[in-house]
């Protein structure tokens, strides 16, 4: 079901966690907050979810509001099923009962939840673990305990805060597989809470970049990465540099612009934009190597895994440029640089 966030305010004892937010989440999107320890996001989930009540604002499940002024929906009346970091599991259950326990209590026969539970394990690979109990699975398996679970619950909101968090890097890509599979299986609308780019730019559809309380920018991840709204949101998403420039003309959706003190390059733009001065984000591949370019000395690499990355500082300038190249750099060494890409930011 859709999500409908209404400049949504809550403070803890004076601070303000939420400061009015906003947002329009579709049926079906895997959308994720990504955002900075502290930055209220699990305030926000903890509110859709039920388990805390707003200040103002107001929040609709489907179109039926279910928190705001005069109305607080019960959380089990939500229809929203959570997954926490620390997977709420029954220590005194088996596997299997901990999936079927809640399917029972929802009103199913036993022998209903009983054939649900078996399908889910199935779906996550648990039927050789189902009669064990949570303290003697792994952490990665407890996790896949938590997601047939919600599966079986067929609940059509699933939130999640960090779900992925306490797993060894090995597990988490394994875990992000899962992820995706379940969310095309059950046709959910996920609400993902993480504070690991990498991790938000590969599972979803949507990425809100939330700071104090507000999000910044709500948009899908390609377009996140390579037209944010300002240097925050291209700070918190993958790598580059933000380079003083003059935008020398432009049309449409391109400008030619002089960066630092006289490397010419033609960026992407937002339409409308004048001339003047600005700011030109350029992540690693949009800086190459090549003949005839403005010279640059490369004060650091690092190998990743097929490209070398590095940064190059031109002679006289303030900031050091990414680089991107299929052959070894080398620190200390000389080469010249072209710019082959890059993003005029709105908002500097
Ligand atoms: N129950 C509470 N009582 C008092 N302050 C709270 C409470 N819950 C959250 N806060 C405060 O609200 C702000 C937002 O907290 P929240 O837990 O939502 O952040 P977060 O983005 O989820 O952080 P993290 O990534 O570290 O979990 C923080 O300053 C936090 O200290």
């Amino acid at each position: 079901m859709s999500i409908h966030l209404n400049a949504l305010r809550k403070s803890f004892s004076g601070s303000p966690a939420l400061r009015g937010l906003s947002a329009d989440i579709p049926k079906g999107a895997f959308f994720t907050v990504l955002g900075p320890s502290g930055c209220g996001k699990s305030t926000l989930l903890r509110l859709v979810a039920g388990l805390e009540t707003l200040d103002s604002g107001g929040i609709a499940l489907a179109g039926r509001p279910v928190a705001g002024p005069g109305v607080h929906v019960a959380p089990e009346a939500r229809g929203v099923a959570v997954v926490f970091q620390s997977y709420a599991l029954w220590p005194h259950m088996s596997v299997r009962e901990n999936v079927a326990f809640p399917i029972e209590t929802a009103g199913a026969s036993r022998a209903e939840a009983a054939t649900r539970a078996t399908k889910h394990l199935d779906t996550v690979a648990l039927t050789p673990l189902a009669e064990r109990k949570p303290a003697e699975l792994s952490g990665g398996q407890r996790q896949r305990v938590a997601l047939a679970r919600c599966l079986a619950s067929r609940a059509a909101t699933v939130l999640m805060d960090e779900p992925l968090a306490n797993l060894d890097p090995h597990l988490r890509g394994a875990m992000e597989e899962e992820l995706t599979a379940f969310h095309r299986a059950s046709g959910a609308t996920l609400l993902y809470i993480t504070h690991d780019q990498r991790e938000a730019m590969a599972l979803s559809d949507l990425v809100a970049v939330m700071e104090e309380g507000r999000f910044l920018q709500v948009a899908p991840p390609e377009e996140l990465h390579d037209r944010p709204v300002s240097s925050r949101v291209a700070g918190f998403v993958g790598t580059g540099a933000v380079i003083p420039a003059e935008v020398l003309s432009a049309g449409g959706a391109r400008a030619q612009v002089r960066l630092g003190n006289g490397l010419a390059a033609e960026v992407g733009c937002r339409p409308g934009t004048t001339r003047g001065t600005g700011t030109v984000l350029l992540r690693p591949g949009q800086v190459r190597i090549a003949e005839g370019g403005l010279p640059a000395r490369l004060e650091s690499v690092r190998y990743r895994g097929g490209i070398w990355e590095g940064r190059a500082r031109p002679e006289g300038w303030a900031s050091a440029l990414p680089v991107a190249a299929p052959a070894r750099l080398t620190p200390g060494e000389t080469v010249p640089l072209r710019v082959t890409g890059g993003w005029l930011l709105p908002e500097g």
